[in-house]
């Protein structure tokens, strides 16, 4: 069934994002052994990521995957990785080998999306989403042919958002991930986050369990 939003003050996005994501990795961890966290790019997690470096889970314990990636350098600007690193891996001081990226250097982008397959566990514990204007989510857009998807678990994959190229994990992944955030903001998405919790057949909507999380703007409250 599909969770009722949660709807919080601009500001408090932040805050309750990061509440949010540590009190499922501290879940998941209280299962034992280690516990997965895929990330996604964009504008709206930064904020999420900076406040989660306050929270107290044993971060030693959590090792980091990639919702998706633009392919550019790591050192880019419109890198995942580099936001990711700044908001979450250097003020965590996150050893290496807990943080396993999509290489969106990489020339060869199919070669590189099925070598990230290799490295993905089998569930991911904990996704953040965020979504479009158009209702894409991760880097699955409408109408692309990579939301048929059935046994490929990442895709390089051309969309309409810039830059074109990304390398993304596909719905089977995402939909069978133990817990999923899905963040939100501003008016300009209001219409879409309508249509994906009525269930339209949009990308956004195909990940069923995700909890989507909000600003008023976003929610049609103001
Ligand atoms: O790398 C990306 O572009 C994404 O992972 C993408 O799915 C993003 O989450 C949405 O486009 C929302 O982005 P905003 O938060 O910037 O609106």
């Amino acid at each position: 069934m599909r969770p009722a939003p949660i709807v919080v003050e601009k500001e408090a996005l932040g805050r309750e994002g990061a509440d949010w994501v540590a009190r499922e990795l501290n879940a998941a961890l209280a299962r034992g052994g280690r516990a997965s966290l895929a990330l996604s790019g964009g504008s709206t997690p930064g904020p999420v990521y900076r406040e989660l470096t306050t929270r107290d889970v044993p971060w030693e314990r959590v090792d980091f995957y990639f919702v998706d990636e633009r392919f550019v350098p790591p050192d880019h600007p419109e890198s995942n990785y580099l936001l990711a690193e700044e908001a979450l891996f250097k003020p965590l001081s996150v050893p290496p080998q807990h943080i396993f990226r999509m290489q969106g250097e990489r020339a060869d982008r199919e070669q590189a999306a099925s070598d990230y397959e290799k490295l993905l566990p089998p569930v991911l514990d904990v996704v953040v989403l965020g979504m479009g204007e158009d209702g894409h989510t991760a880097s699955l857009f409408p109408g692309n042919s990579a939301l048929q998807e059935k046994e490929r678990r990442v895709l390089a994959v051309v969309g309409p958002k810039p830059p074109p190229w990304r390398m993304t994990l596909t719905l089977p992944v995402l939909r069978s991930a133990r817990k999923v955030l899905g963040l939100v903001s501003g008016a300009g998405k209001r219409d879409m986050v309508r249509r994906v919790l009525a269930g339209e057949n949009l990308p956004a909507a195909q990940v069923e369990q995700a909890q989507w999380m909000m600003d008023r703007a976003a929610a049609g409250q103001q």
